[in-house]
């Protein structure tokens, strides 16, 4: 797992890997078999199947506290797990073959105030071995530009986070895993976001992306909600409103809750 800040590991590259030959055949990124996890006194997440396909923007929509950072934890391996398995990219998660392959950026940013954008990229490129161009790379592709000669420490919130999104976009993972990533941006590069994860979909890397905000449905290939542990819809978002006949994401959720209410 590839941390979007200081915790990262190295490993082989990933295209002399035997691992990555063997499974670049398999459809999914990752698939999640009756997976349980109790958090404190809670199940958190009550016994989930699903899979994320390669090579697309899946969102995992639901409200705040229905288990989205934690199911995102259980991806990249940092989570305690109760039942079930997870497998990422034909790997158990968290094994140490997927240490670069997967690119994790978390709600908290975690990149080193003290230096400058260039500064932390630069820093975390000779980490994970990835090539210098990739700063100007990431810096580019994040928009931070403007920036770059920047103490990290004095940007605001939404551009620290696009820091850490950069360093997780350093060494061109085939997995990110990324919570919440354009929360505290303007609709601009939002927007702007959107269009790089949708780039870096078309150029093969999956993408696993948590929201809170239904009008980002719309913006992925597919969608996951989630609602008290609970997967309560997997399913484009044309197929989503087609089935519940709603006109917007939104709507569609609560259409599908009060449909699995009415059944009990
Ligand atoms: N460290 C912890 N110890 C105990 N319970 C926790 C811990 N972290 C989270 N929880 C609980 O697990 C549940 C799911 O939390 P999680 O952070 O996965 O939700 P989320 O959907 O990501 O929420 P948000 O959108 O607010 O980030 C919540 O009820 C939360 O209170």
């Amino acid at each position: 797992m590839r941390l979007s800040g200081a915790c990262r590991l190295t490993q082989s590259k990933r295209d002399n890997s035997s691992v990555a030959r063997s499974d670049r055949n398999s459809a999914s990124a990752i698939v999640v078999e009756g997976l349980r996890v109790r958090r404190g006194k809670a199940d958190v997440l009550r016994g989930l199947t699903v899979s994320v396909p390669r090579g697309q923007v899946v969102g995992l929509l639901g409200p705040s506290g229905s288990g989205k950072t934690t199911l995102l934890r259980c991806v990249v391996g940092v989570q305690k797990v109760a039942a079930g398995s997870v497998t990422v990219l034909g790997q158990p998660a968290g094994s140490a073959p997927l240490r670069r392959r997967v690119g994790y950026v978390t709600q908290a940013s975690s990149v080193y105030d003290d230096l400058t954008v260039r500064e932390n990229l630069r820093y975390f490129a000779r980490v994970l071995g990835a090539p210098a161009s990739d700063v100007d790379r990431v810096i580019d592709e994040t928009g931070l530009g403007d920036q770059a000669a920047q103490l990290t420490g004095s940007l605001s919130g939404g551009q620290r986070n696009r820091v850490s999104l950069a360093a997780a976009l350093l060494g061109a993972p085939e997995l990110l895993v990324l919570d919440e990533p354009t929360v505290g941006l303007d609709p601009v590069l939002r927007s702007e976001l959107w269009g790089l994860f949708h780039r870096l979909a078309h150029a093969g890397t999956s993408l696993f992306v948590s929201s809170h905000v239904m009008d980002e449905a719309a913006r992925c290939d597919r969608l996951m909600l989630l609602r008290d542990g609970e997967v309560i819809a997997d399913d484009t978002p044309e197929g989503l409103l087609q089935s519940t006949g709603a006109p917007d994401a939104e709507a569609a959720f609560l259409s599908v809750i009060r449909q699995r209410e009415a059944k009990r």
